[in-house]
């Protein structure tokens, strides 16, 4: 078991970020004129034969708003626009009253150096296994001591006016066990719960084979949660390969995607950052991932790296495969921006396409 947290364990995420390559982007952004020129392009103009894009024509026979069934939801207006999100890259041990009280420390300190979002990796109260699931697994709608990871999350985010997207810990309900995410507001209520989705079954010989179906049930519903700082939409590491759940995110108004996840040692270095950078580039939001530490005693390996992605694709903060907090600033105002600089949403073919939320649809 690994000694118990003290703050000379984590770092500032200051310490640690790869060069920001948001100052790159600016560069790409600020000469303007390649940007301006695409989008200004008159209607009757082509270039090398390529069709020309102006707002009405696109409107008119490309049918953008049908691209997504019901329509897209505009962007609300965020309650904050400017915020500091706290991931908290953790060591999860065998000692599950140890990781509880573990996670409270590194929750407060990153609520001290300012984050008014935190994030927790996914399970963060159990060993990453078939066996430990059912072991560690608690009734979190029954709270108090049937829950008392939820406990101390509902207490924390109360205490310190903070929200928490709680990782995950596994779920029990009667004879079912889920993998599941709690949010929790800065009243310290539970304001959403998202069950993984997509159960990670994967089997590449030699290197790696997991099935989560042997243990556990996959969840029904997307789950996206209006919080003090802005719309979040909740997926748990596998969820993540799944466009269409955050293309539904993004069209339902999220500012925000948060993935607690665990990707391995086989996946985590080809996939980890491209799908998060994927995620967040064709939707134009922002993408916030948080990993366990890697632990290589461990029966499952985590690869770490949790990290920010800004709206544009761009990797804001990350970290390599020990504990961390990462403490980085989101700007909301930055999504419109993009959004007009490269107007996919109305650019879309929706003549041509169309991604269907089946449960907006179904709750007409
Ligand atoms: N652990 C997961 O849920 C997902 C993962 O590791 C992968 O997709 O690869």
């Amino acid at each position: 078991m690994k000694s118990a947290v003290s703050s000379s364990l984590f770092f500032h995420s200051k310490n640690l970020l790869k060069p920001n390559p948001l100052s790159r982007l600016e560069s790409v952004f600020l000469p303007k004129p390649s940007l301006r020129s695409i989008v200004k392009l008159p209607s009757s103009s082509t270039t090398s034969g390529l069709r020309s894009i102006s707002s009405s024509s696109m409107a008119s026979s490309f049918k953008p708003e049908q691209a997504r069934v019901p329509s897209a939801l505009p962007l609300p207006a965020p309650p904050l626009t400017k915020f500091n999100i706290g991931l908290c890259q953790l060591s999860v041990t065998a000692d599950k009253s140890r990781n509880i009280s573990h996670a409270k420390k590194a929750i407060e300190e990153a609520a001290s150096k300012g984050a008014k979002l935190v994030l927790l990796p996914e399970i963060w109260n159990s060993p990453y296994s078939n066996d430990s699931f059912p072991v560690y697994a608690e009734e979190i709608d029954a709270g108090g001591d049937a829950s008392p990871s939820t406990a101390m999350l509902s207490e924390v985010s109360k205490r310190l006016k903070i929200t928490i997207i709680g990782g995950s810990i596994p779920e029990r309900v009667g004879d079912r066990l889920y993998n599941t995410c709690c949010v929790f507001g800065s009243d310290g209520e539970l304001k959403a719960k998202h069950r993984k989705i997509h159960l990670f079954d994967i089997d590449i010989p030699g290197k790696i084979t997991f099935m989560e179906s042997k243990t556990l049930t996959a969840g029904e519903t997307p789950t996206i949660v209006d919080t003090d700082v802005g719309r979040i939409g909740i997926g748990i590491c596998y969820d993540i390969r799944f466009q269409e759940l955050a293309m539904i995110y993004a069209a339902r108004g999220a500012h925000l995607l948060c993935y607690p996840g665990a990707f391995n040692m086989t996946t985590g270095p080809l996939h980890w950052e491209l799908l998060q950078r994927a995620r967040a580039t064709d939707n134009q939001l922002y993408v916030a991932t948080c990993s366990p530490a890697r632990d290589s005693g461990a029966g499952y390996t985590a690869w770490g790296h949790s990290t920010l992605i800004g709206p544009f694709g761009e990797v804001l903060a990350t970290t390599e495969h020990e504990e961390a907090i990462i403490i980085a600033e989101i700007d909301y105002s930055i999504l419109e921006q993009r959004r007009t600089s490269l107007p996919l949403n109305k650019q879309r073919r929706g003549d041509l396409y169309q991604l269907v939320d089946v449960q907006r649809l179904n709750s007409k």
